[in-house]
């Protein structure tokens, strides 16, 4: 039984009393999941993490690790194992002795300690290089040395804190995949900690979006991505258009808002059961779900929803197409256009246009 699962109930931190750097935080993390915390710097996350990982204790709310409250207890008594951004290996010890280190802390003879770590180095592939020095190896290889080394205690969770912040952009992307496989392959719990949406979103089992110390949004990486519950989130992972309007109208599980240029939207109401008319509300339409039109090509193309504007700016992001669309709305209004689609009749900045979706691609805010 590993009882890597994790129950946060009421988790608050205040280091001054007045100042809640962690705010009434619930969540469950099931046993092997890969969790990701996301958030803007100074949102708590990792604050929420060293209390998880017993270098910090909570001011109130309770720790559940594998169903038992782990407050009070030292890291090693949670059976946690934290990963640190700068990877603190020992400069003057080789890879296998880095690893081995941590069993020595806990008392296990030389033999012992370096059949576990050639062990752990085989999982890790670091075989060729366990002689070497942490000054001898890459970026990418120190950051498996340190993992072999959190990992070598075989904790039940393992808690890393911005692990891939420190890698060049194509090392970051190259060493996300390894953490996944790694994870896999240990089978226990990780809690990651970014500030980076993509590396969260191709992470995860599971995203916790936060801000000011609470969470906005919980889930796993598509529904917070395609289904973000408020604007905060909304805005915060990309790749949507938030409008703000009036209800005019609620019927059949779809809300007619007018925005402040006198269009009429309709939007699904995607569970948002308490909306009524004259509610101010905000909805979200995906960028890619947007199809722009010219204006004097057939209007009744435009199947539901259609905003007018003009071409503000072009920019080209290989796969698609960033087009942002000037509006007489006070939010920004972008439609990402699949390359070959944009380059059949390609818009010119100032082109005027009429940006349409479906109803059904259009959904209330919390
Ligand atoms: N030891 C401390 N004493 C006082 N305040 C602290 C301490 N540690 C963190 N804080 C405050 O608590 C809040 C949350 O900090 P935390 O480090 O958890 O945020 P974060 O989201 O991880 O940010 P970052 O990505 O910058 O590390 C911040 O306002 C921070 O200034």
């Amino acid at each position: 039984m590993r009882g890597g699962d994790i129950e946060l109930a009421g988790l608050v931190k205040s280091y001054d009393g007045l100042t809640m750097a962690v705010d009434g935080v619930n969540l469950r993390v099931p046993d092997g999941a890969y969790c990701c915390f996301l958030g803007p710097s100074g949102c708590g996350k990792t604050t929420v993490l060293r209390m998880i990982a017993g270098h910090e204790e909570p001011t109130e709310g309770e720790i559940l690790i594998g169903g038992r409250n782990v407050v009070g207890l030292t890291p090693a008594d949670r059976r946690t194992a934290m990963m640190f951004q700068s990877y603190a290996l020992f400069p003057h010890l080789t890879v296998r002795d880095n690893i081995a280190f941590a069993l020595r802390v806990r008392g296990l003879g030389k033999t012992e300690r370096l059949a576990a770590a050639d062990a752990m180095i085989e999982k890790v592939q670091l075989g060729e290089l366990r002689h070497r020095l942490p000054a001898e190896l890459s970026g990418g290889q120190q950051q498996r040395v340190a993992l072999a080394r959190a990992a070598i205690t075989e904790p039940r969770v393992l808690l890393l804190d911005e692990p891939l912040s420190a890698l060049d952009e194509q090392l970051r992307i190259q060493m996300r995949q390894e953490l996944r496989r790694m994870q896999q392959e240990l089978g226990i719990t990780f809690i990651h900690v970014t500030h980076t949406q993509m590396e969260a979103i191709a992470l995860a089992d599971l995203v916790v979006v936060m801000e000011k110390g609470k969470i906005h949004q919980a889930g796993p990486a598509r529904e917070v991505y395609a289904r973000p519950r408020d604007r905060y989130v909304a805005e915060f992972l990309g790749g949507q258009n938030v409008l703000r309007g009036e209800v005019t109208r609620v019927s059949g599980g779809v809300a007619v808002v007018d925005l402040p240029d006198h269009s009429s939207i309709v939007a699904s109401l995607d569970g948002q059961r308490s909306i009524r008319r004259g509610e101010m509300v905000d909805l979200a339409v995906r960028r890619d779900d947007i199809r722009l039109l010219r204006p004097d090509g057939a209007v009744s193309e435009a199947g539901g929803n259609i905003l007018r504007g003009w071409v503000e700016a072009v920019e080209y992001q290989g796969a698609f197409v960033k087009v942002m669309v000037k509006t007489p709305l006070p939010d920004e209004f972008i439609a990402y256009v699949a390359e070959r689609e944009f380059y059949r009749d390609p818009l010119e900045v100032r082109a005027p246009v009429l940006a349409t979706w479906s109803a059904e691609d259009s959904r209330l805010l919390a």
